[in-house]
């Protein structure tokens, strides 16, 4: 039996990029743009326990969100048509990225260390791998995970931006893609 490809137009897109960098605000906007359905796998864990991010790392551990990460990337990177935003650490499983890379446009969203820690007081709440670190700690982790990130099919830098300009920006750029390469 002959398997076709997938075109560049029906493949899911999958954003990446570190904890804050607006996979889930762009990606949903992304979404929004091109009537596709949106899936953020943060979201999606948090229904399979039926408990926040946070309480899944302090009551189950980070080995049991990352397994649920993997099987929930794993689903969805194999369907069409879907907008996924990852969670900040998701592409640093070698596997994650593989079928990501392999199935999907995968769009990074990147933020120099600089601007991404004006951030930060938006984000020490909700994500439990910050919390109880140095500025010197996080910093070292931001770096740490460049290497994961440099694998992908296209980049967006982040600046100073709105989600909203910052979504038409990507669409516009998927579209003209599309157009260009079929
Ligand atoms: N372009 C932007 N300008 C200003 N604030 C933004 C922008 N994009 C996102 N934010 C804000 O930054 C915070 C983090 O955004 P978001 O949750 O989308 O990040 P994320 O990349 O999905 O993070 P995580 O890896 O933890 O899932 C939110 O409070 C959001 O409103
Ligand atoms: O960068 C990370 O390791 C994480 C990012 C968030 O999206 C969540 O997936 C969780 O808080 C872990
Ligand atoms: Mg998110």
């Amino acid at each position: 039996m002959m398997i076709k490809e997938k075109s560049l137009r029906e493949k899911s897109i999958v954003f990446i990029g570190f904890m804050g960098v607006g996979k889930t605000t762009i990606g949903r906007l992304v979404a929004q743009n091109l009537y596709r359905s949106f899936i953020d796998i943060d979201e999606q864990i948090e229904k399979k326990f039926q408990m926040p991010v946070p309480d899944v790392f302090k009551l189950l551990g980070e080995p049991a969100f990352r397994e649920k990460e993997k099987e929930l990337v794993n689903k969805y990177a194999n369907q069409s048509l879907k907008v996924i935003s990852l969670g900040g650490g998701a592409f640093m499983q070698e596997e994650i990225r593989d079928v990501c890379l392999n199935n999907c446009t995968v769009f990074y969203l990147d933020m120099p260390w600089d601007s991404w820690k004006e951030r930060i007081h938006l984000l020490m709440a909700d994500r439990p791998v910050l919390q109880g670190r140095s500025l010197e700690d996080i910093e070292e982790l931001f770096y740490s995970r460049q290497a994961a990130y440099a694998s992908h099919h296209s980049k967006v830098t982040i600046g100073k931006d709105s989600p909203e300009e910052i979504a038409d920006y990507i669409t516009n750029s998927l579209k003209t893609a599309w157009k260009l390469y079929e």
